[in-house]
């Protein structure tokens, strides 16, 4: 082999490790070239980020741009920039060098925008709106800059006939009421077998009851209000829609009657949904289910892929290897099986259709702030031999 000339791409391929982990330099068995890889920082990064989890968020971005060997401009969403601000106070205080992380709050159309068009940023790391993505992008491709994008998410949670019923109903209410909702891949969308759909919506009434809604920084309290005025009324609108489009509301729909102030909204069950309806297409963003039923497991995953977008989903069934079954059909970028929402940071996190592409967290995050170089050297004493030497 060491004697074939010409066949790089071929010999490239057989060499031990180059699709493996990517460890560099990577040296390959040739006696006249050596070829290996080098990794670069991709340079200056722009980290957009957005209101819910505002300091997670931020750190999901800044850790590995950091650790990539990028300098990194942070620009928090305006509705939530005081963590991120702190964030900054942090690395200044261990010495971190000046200009390595630079925290930008600001307004999206402006501080935003501007980050993303601007000539000397070579990447943007976005998480917020589908919308917004669509903007970021636009304005990244006029310089072919590379984006990562983590978007948002209408998520399914199937429930299939042979369930504990307490316990999907209670996997069901974390992942669609926890932190209100608002929370991008909330498994949203309750996909349930019709020979348990009774029995299972009576106790995710009785269940949501339960819920304490309060001042966050009462003892007990599972739900707080809504980040702003705009976000409440945005969920509201979301719910009456439903009404009017002939949807039922099985529960909540309101204020709750004790809290008179603050952009509190009721743990909310929609049934009577039908595919085409908004409360099942688009992101509420809130603490709003929505219930259809199904027959069949094709039936089930049918349903569950009937969406623009693909972050979280999530199956929950005795029978393992169903589950499995599902997991790989679901157009998902994490699925999650007998649960909903656990994330760890050592796997990748991203989504796939609407919800953008990229991963975070884990190598895969660290990867995405890394250019990779490819450097040939050609190491033979002897010449090459392809052209005839001109004759003396
Ligand atoms: N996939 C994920 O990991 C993930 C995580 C959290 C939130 N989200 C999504 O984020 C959304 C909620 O966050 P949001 O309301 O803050 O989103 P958003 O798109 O309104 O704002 C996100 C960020 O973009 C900025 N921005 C707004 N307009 C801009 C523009 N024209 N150019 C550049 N930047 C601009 C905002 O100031 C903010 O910092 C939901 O859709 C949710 O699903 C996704
Ligand atoms: N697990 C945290 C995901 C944040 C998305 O909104």
């Amino acid at each position: 082999m060491d004697d074939v000339v010409g066949c790089f791409e071929y010999y490239a391929d057989l060499a031990e490790g180059l699709d493996a982990k990517q460890k560099a330099p990577i040296s390959l068995p040739m006696k006249t070239f050596k070829s290996y890889v080098i990794k670069e920082p991709i340079g200056v990064v722009a980290l957009i980020v957005p209101w819910n989890y505002p300091l997670l968020m931020a750190t999901w971005k800044v850790a590995p741009a950091l650790a990539a060997g990028c300098a990194a401009i942070l620009k928090p969403s305006e509705l939530a920039s005081v963590t991120c601000l702190e964030l900054g106070e942090v690395c200044r205080e261990v010495d971190l060098p000046a200009g390595v992380l630079n925290i930008l709050p600001g307004l999206g159309p402006e501080a935003g925008a501007s980050l993303a068009s601007h000539p000397h940023v070579d990447k943007i790391s976005f998480t917020g709106s589908t919308v917004t993505a669509v903007k970021i992008m636009t304005a990244a491709a006029q310089r072919v800059k590379p984006v990562t994008l983590e978007l948002g998410g209408k998520g399914p949670i199937v429930v299939f006939e042979d369930v504990d019923i307490d316990k999907a109903v209670e996997w069901t209410i974390f992942g669609c009421f926890y932190t209100n909702g608002q929370i991008c891949s909330a498994t949203s969308r309750l996909i349930v077998h019709e020979s348990i759909a009774a029995e299972f919506l009576d106790r995710l009434v009785k269940w949501s009851e339960n819920i304490k809604i309060s001042d966050p920084l009462e003892e007990g309290c599972k739900l707080g209000p809504i980040v702003s005025r705009g976000q409440y009324e945005k969920v509201m609108n979301f719910i009456s829609n439903a009404k009017s489009e002939g949807a039922a509301i099985l529960y909540g729909g309101n204020r709750p009657k004790h809290l008179k102030k603050g952009f509190f909204v009721e743990p909310t069950i929609i049934t009577d949904v039908t595919a085409s309806m908004q409360i099942w297409r688009e992101e509420v963003f809130g603490p709003v289910l929505c219930v259809k039923t199904f027959t069949t497991e094709e039936e089930a995953i049918e349903l569950a892929n009937d969406t623009h977008y693909g972050l979280g989903g999530a199956v929950v069934s005795k029978d393992r290897e169903r589950c499995d079954r599902v997991s790989k059909l679901l157009q998902n970028g994490a699925v999650w099986v007998n649960c909903s929402q656990p994330c760890f940071c050592q796997a990748p996190f991203g989504g796939t259709k609407w919800s953008g592409f990229g991963r975070e967290l884990g190598e895969w995050g660290l990867e995405s702030y890394l250019s990779v170089k490819q450097v040939t050297e050609y190491v033979s004493d002897e010449q090459w031999g392809w052209y005839q030497p001109p004759k003396q």
